[in-house]
């Protein structure tokens, strides 16, 4: 199964071919870029449904130039766990139609999803640190399997995540990617989901050579972002507190601990989740 060729009539993955790369400008202008900068921080919840698009992509879509929703998804993790390759999967990419913002690559593709079309914008990025922990409505953090530094990396990332998006429910999910890689197998996927339900996220392990779990991947994303559409999202969290946030905070670096400590396949036994390998639940 590919993102980019016939799937059956299985959830239909669409790629809006050739769409142009837009221009910084007046929002709306033919061939004018209406996403956000990457300086402007996320929509809160309800009104995430972040930039509207101009006249050029209802042009490529066929579409009567309704606007529709246009999503904000960053990838992060460690160099060499595979973004690239997922985000290129993604966008069904052999020429490059890239948006360079501020060092990143961004794709936009619609997709139909339960016969519904949304829109990403997927946000290729290497610097945590930078701005993109602000600016997603939704997160992919990326760990390689065969590698577990990138895997407790996999974990800082999700901290740093709680502690620049604290009041907000964004959707995080955590990817094992490189899953075909299984003699070099440095991470488990008990580990993997154990390692989401500490963090309260969820969990998917990817392959981006035998392009597994990849659409998945991506429809899981639109479905999280759809569970919170509007702010009508039942388990929206309580308001921050500062107690809780401290509490979190530890059990997580308890976590790192105790997987550091070599004794992590026990360790991830004990933390069960019932739903964060399923994408199209909350
Ligand atoms: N076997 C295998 N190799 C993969 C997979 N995904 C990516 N790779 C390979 O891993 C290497 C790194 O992949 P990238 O997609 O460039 O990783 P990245 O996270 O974007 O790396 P940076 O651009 O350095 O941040 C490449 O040689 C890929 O071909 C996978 O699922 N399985």
């Amino acid at each position: 199964m590919t993102l980019n060729t016939q799937r059956g009539s299985h959830s239909p993955l669409r790629r809006r071919a050739s769409t142009p790369v837009p221009r910084p400008g007046v929002p709306g202008a033919p061939g004018v870029s209406c996403h956000p900068q990457l300086e402007q921080r996320a929509s809160e919840p309800g009104a995430r449904a972040g930039a509207a698009r101009g006249s050029w992509s209802s042009e490529s879509s066929g579409s009567s130039g309704a606007w529709e929703p246009l999503y904000r998804v960053v990838l992060l993790g460690d160099p060499g766990v595979g973004k690239t390759s997922l985000v290129s999967l993604f966008a069904g990419v052999q020429e490059r139609d890239v948006l360079e913002q501020h060092g990143e690559a961004a794709y936009e593709r619609t997709l139909c999803v339960d016969g519904e079309e949304t829109t990403l914008l997927v946000m290729d990025t290497w610097e945590p640190e930078h701005q993109c922990l602000q600016v997603g409505n939704a997160y992919v953090i990326v760990y390689s399997v065969t590698d577990r530094g990138s895997f407790e990396s996999a974990s800082e990332l999700r901290i740093q995540l709680r502690r620049a998006r604290q009041p907000e429910d964004i959707p995080i999910i955590l990817v094992g990617n490189k899953s075909d890689l299984v003699r070099s197998r440095e991470v488990s996927v008990e580990e993997g989901r154990a390692c989401a339900a500490v963090f309260g996220c969820k969990f998917i392990e990817t392959s981006a050579a035998l392009q597994h779990n990849v659409a998945e991947l991506f429809e899981g994303v639109v479905r999280q972002l759809r569970l919170r559409r509007g702010g009508k999202e039942p388990r929206a969290r309580p308001a921050p507190q500062h107690r809780r946030k401290e509490s979190l905070t530890k059990r997580a670096r308890r976590f790192l601990d105790r997987l550091v400590a070599r004794n992590s396949s026990k360790v991830a036994l004990k933390f069960r989740s019932k739903s964060c390998h399923d994408l199209s639940v909350p």
